[in-house]
């Protein structure tokens, strides 16, 4: 890898891990995070001269106030690599192998993700879990992001369905436990985003006061699987019809410490209106 680029890769990850307070983490009494993060799952949109076009369209960069993230569909995050550094936005991919290089045509490994500039990546989003995606997977996932130097971001959360039959929790159990399994390390950095399924694209977002009590089940299952100090520093980001009207209510939780947006992150106007109601 040409060295500037991983400099600069290194320098990233580094802002994150100071902004998520690495040292003394187990004195911590509470969150470590001192910004909200604010990422944007592009999934299935944009072409190369609409991105370009988002980039152009945005006003208010570098942003001080908050971490944002993009994660584009994976042809398009090298040719933004740039445009993204010149904003002071992270780069996310939205899914990786599970495995290392090999036979598997079609996708993408985490080493190469690394190598085009990704500081994150989404793993286990509704939307693969719906066609087929395993908790296994989710789990040597993770461990591949982290083994490629990369942020996972784990998607966890009920349908519909779930919710109705009372299952909410046990569900969320499962998927944060299972992905747990691909953290060896105790201070492995870590993201969880919770995106009630029915919430998604669909205008019906979760009650802050609701959103909040999912988020403090997932704290305590991280400090029951690993520890306090594990728990206190991982983000939990809430998902699922995210804009700007209700973003300072959801972040202004304890255990919400930002957002996974999508539909509004696919206009530079309505993604800036979601971080300008942060100031
Ligand atoms: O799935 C989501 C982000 O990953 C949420 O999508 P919407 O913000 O469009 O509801």
């Amino acid at each position: 890898m040409d060295s500037a680029l991983e400099k600069h890769i290194r320098q990233v990850v580094q802002q994150v891990l100071s902004s998520l307070q690495l040292t003394d983490i187990e004195e911590q009494p509470s969150i470590g995070r001192s910004k909200p993060l604010i990422v944007a799952n592009w999934k299935m949109n944009m072409t190369l001269q609409e991105a370009r076009e988002f980039f152009s369209g945005l006003t208010d960069a570098p942003y001080e106030h908050c971490e944002a993230v993009i994660c584009p569909p994976a042809p398009l995050l090298y040719p933004l690599k740039e445009l993204m550094q010149q904003a002071g936005i992270s780069l996310g991919a939205q899914n990786l192998h599970e495995k290392p290089k090999g036979a598997h045509t079609g996708e993408v490994h985490g080493e190469l993700l690394f190598e085009l500039g990704c500081s994150h990546v989404i793993i286990g989003h509704s939307e693969r879990r719906a066609a087929g995606e395993t908790d296994e997977q989710v789990a040597a996932k993770v461990h591949q992001a982290i083994g490629n130097s990369m942020i996972p971001i784990v998607c966890v959360g009920e349908t519909q369905l779930q919710r109705e039959l009372g299952l909410t929790k046990e569900v969320i159990r499962t998927q944060v436990e299972s992905a747990l399994a691909g953290v060896t390390e105790e201070r492995s950095p870590f993201i969880i985003a919770y995106e009630p399924v029915w919430a998604i694209g669909t205008g019906k977002t979760a009650q802050p006061s609701d959103a909040q009590d999912i988020h403090r089940e997932i704290r305590q299952m991280l400090a029951e699987k690993k520890s306090i100090g594990f728990a206190n520093r991982v983000p939990i980001l809430y998902g699922g019809s995210v804009s700007a009207s209700n973003i300072q209510e959801l972040c202004a939780r304890e255990d919400i410490d930002g957002a996974l947006v999508g539909g509004a992150s696919l206009q530079a106007h309505s993604f800036e209106a979601i971080l300008k109601a942060l100031r």
